[in-house]
This record gives C-alpha cells, structure tokens and sequence, in this order.
C-alpha cells in the first residue's frame, strides 16, 4: 500500500486568524501587547508550547515571568473553543484528499499541534473517515523533526516509511521525512519559507497538484 501522511496546520487547515486571535487574548490577559497575524505565521510549526513561548519572548516577557506550562494550558483552553472559527481547509484539499483515497491511497495526519484539538478540527471538516491515522505533538515522546512521530504515525496506519510520502509546509515535516526515510513534498501554500523546502523531494504550489507528484514519486508499481 501506499501512504500520504499529511501535516496539518498550515498544509491541510488555514489556522492562522484563530491562532492569532488565541495569542493575542493570552498577550492581553498577561497585559502584554499584541503580534500580527505575520508575526504568529512564523511562531507556528514547532507545536503549541513553542508558540506561546515565542509569543511570549516577543512580546517582551522573558522567563521565568510567567510560568510557561500555565500559559501553555490558558492557550489552549482560549483555543480550544475557537479553533475552527476563521480556520478553513485551503482551497482544494477535499477533493485531493478524496482523489487519492479512490486511487488507493492510505491516508494519515501527523501534527505537532495537540491531538484533541487535531481531532477536533479533522471532525469539524469532515476528514476524519478519510484517515486511518491522526497523531499529535502530545501522541508520542517527540515531535516533528524527530521522526519517530512520523514512524510512530506510519506504524499506526500499516504503511512502510519506503512507501510513503509526508506533506508539509515547515522544515520540521521535510527533516522528519528525511530521517524516517520516507519522500516528501513541500506543501509552498503554506506558512513555511522557501528555504523549508530545502531537502525536499519535491515541492507541489497548490494542494490540487499533490495527487499527481505523489503519485509519480511513489508510483503504484514500484
Ligand atoms: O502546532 C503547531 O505548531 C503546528 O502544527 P503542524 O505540525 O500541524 O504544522
Ligand atoms: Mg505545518
């Protein structure tokens, strides 16, 4: 079989507005002052304590100020709720999604973000059936680049790194390919920058072109 791992925010969902608007809540409950969306955009990938400790940084509260595993906690209570408010599917990803399930693709999501809220937003937008597996930054010891997320995530699904392909926007999922041995496209639609794609083994502008580049990187008979 062959298997599509997916990453998710920034390749699958257009989170930005409802991340954004989290971290800014959190700021003002702190008295902080608040990030633009462009300054959120690159705090993202690294999983959700990442960001609020970046947020935090950069709005000038340096440790041990504020204890880090309670605002961690207060974001995500402040996410929770609000996670699909503004976040869309970026254009197309239905449809590709579908695609590849019909031409016998396997399909999976391995996400640095927590998996309830993954789960949550997966079920919001009507993906979850199409997955036979979803982990989080929280599923496994480690998250991505490691790779063992993205092993782990593979295992869960029945696949084999040799037959699969990770997409994502962040260096993060390209590093974790490439030391699972898997191949990998860069999703350029998303948050990353372009130099993200470095070590990538391919790399798709739209969501819409990723069926037919997994396919000739992973072709059915090889
Ligand atoms: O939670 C994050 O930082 C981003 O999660 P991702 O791995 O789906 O891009
Ligand atoms: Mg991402």
């Amino acid at each position: 079989m062959r298997l599509a791992v997916f990453d998710l925010d920034g390749t699958l969902v257009d989170s930005l507005t409802d991340l954004a608007d989290s971290v800014n809540i959190l700021l003002q409950g702190y008295g902080l002052p608040k990030q633009d969306a462009e300054a959120v955009r690159g705090m993202i990938g690294d999983g959700v304590a990442a960001l609020v400790e970046r947020a935090l940084l950069r709005s000038g509260m340096p440790a041990p100020e504020i204890d880090r595993t309670e605002a961690t906690s207060r974001f995500m209570d402040i996410y929770g709720p609000r996670a699909t408010e503004h976040s869309r599917l970026f254009p197309g990803t239905g449809t590709a999604l579908t695609l590849m399930r019909d031409q016998g693709w396997t399909l999976a999501v391995c996400t640095n973000k927590p998996v309830t809220a993954a789960r949550a937003i997966l079920d919001s937008f009507g993906l979850t059936d199409l997955l036979s597996a979803v982990s989080g930054g929280d599923s496994f010891a480690t998250r991505k680049p490691d790779p063992a997320p993205l092993l782990g995530t593979i295992s869960l699904a029945g696949g084999d790194p040799g037959r699969t392909v990770m997409i994502g926007d962040h260096a993060n999922d390209i590093h974790a390919a490439t030391s699972a041995g898997t191949r990998s496209i860069f999703a350029g639609w998303g948050y990353g920058t372009a130099t993200c794609a470095d070590g990538a083994t391919a790399t798709a502008t739209r969501i819409s072109d990723v069926p037919d580049l997994a396919a000739h990187l992973l072709p059915e008979t090889s």
